[in-house]
């Protein structure tokens, strides 16, 4: 099996590289010109294990454009066919109360653009409403869940699966955090971007996953209080039980 795991930022490629690791010898290769690529990491089969998953990750950089850019190239540059079996998109990410403290994870079950669509004065109008194309992906129910309980069920983790949103800004006040909470109540985290990733994917007919390992609050902006560590490691922890998963779907 062949897995892309799409991070924003170096940091949290390298965490789940570093997760990755307990498996096999990581290293660094160049996927490709122009982005930057943290890790291969290349897994020893679990015993009765028939393929070897080999897993790529990518940071692509921050936001729904440059991750579906960076997804989409790297896809399209894949000698394989399939070019991958799974793209994950992974990294730190905002957590709404109660459903996702900080140091905690979320699998989307949706991967939902949240600000994809236009104002008007009887609210918000999203973009399947305006008629053009969709703005949420559902992953896979059985694999987000199976994902979701494997974290879960681990007892240094909390794992959660529900929604999870791509916004273009990081929400900062009290009165956006109460709209994306009213137009979304079962969302347990925002990040900047799923939905790029999702879409990417979709257009190579490659099945996404998202994974998120919660930094922070969503809510009025406070970045003192942001967690990154705790996250990152949470995000490490969390790629160590995974590869399992991966091996099965080989
Ligand atoms: O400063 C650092 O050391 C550092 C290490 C790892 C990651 C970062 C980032 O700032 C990553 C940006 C990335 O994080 C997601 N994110 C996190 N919290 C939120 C949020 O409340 N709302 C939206 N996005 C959030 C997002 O996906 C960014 O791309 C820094």
């Amino acid at each position: 099996m062949r897995v892309l795991v799409v991070t924003a930022v170096a940091a949290e490629a390298d965490a789940v590289v570093a997760g990755l690791g307990r498996y096999a010898a990581s290293g660094v290769r160049e996927l490709m010109g122009g982005y930057e690529v943290s890790g291969l990491a290349q897994y020893t089969p679990r015993p009765g294990s028939v393929q070897i998953p080999v897993v790529d990750v990518l940071a692509g950089g921050v936001g729904p454009v440059a991750a579906a850019v960076a997804t989409a190239t790297a896809l399209a540059s894949s000698p394989y066919d399939p070019p991958y079996h799974l793209v994950v998109s992974a990294g730190i990410g905002g957590g709404f109360l109660p459903h996702a403290p900080i140091g905690s994870l979320v699998v989307a079950d949706s991967i939902v653009a949240a600000d994809l669509g236009a104002g008007s004065p009887d609210g918000y109008l999203p973009v399947e409403e305006l008629g053009f194309g969709r703005g949420v992906h559902r992953p896979a129910p059985a694999l987000s869940a199976r994902l979701a309980g494997i974290l879960d069920a681990d007892p240094r983790l909390r794992a959660v699966l529900a929604p999870v949103l791509t916004v273009s800004t990081v929400t900062g006040t009290a009165a956006r955090t109460a709209e994306l909470t009213d137009r979304h109540p079962r969302a347990a985290a925002e990040a900047m971007e799923g939905f790029g990733v999702a879409e990417a994917a979709a257009a190579h007919s490659v099945p996404c996953v998202e994974i998120r390992a919660i930094s922070n609050t969503v809510g009025p902006r406070d970045r003192d209080s942001w967690r990154i560590g705790p996250a990152l490691d949470a995000l490490r922890y969390a790629f160590t039980l995974l590869t399992p998963v991966f091996e099965e779907a080989s």
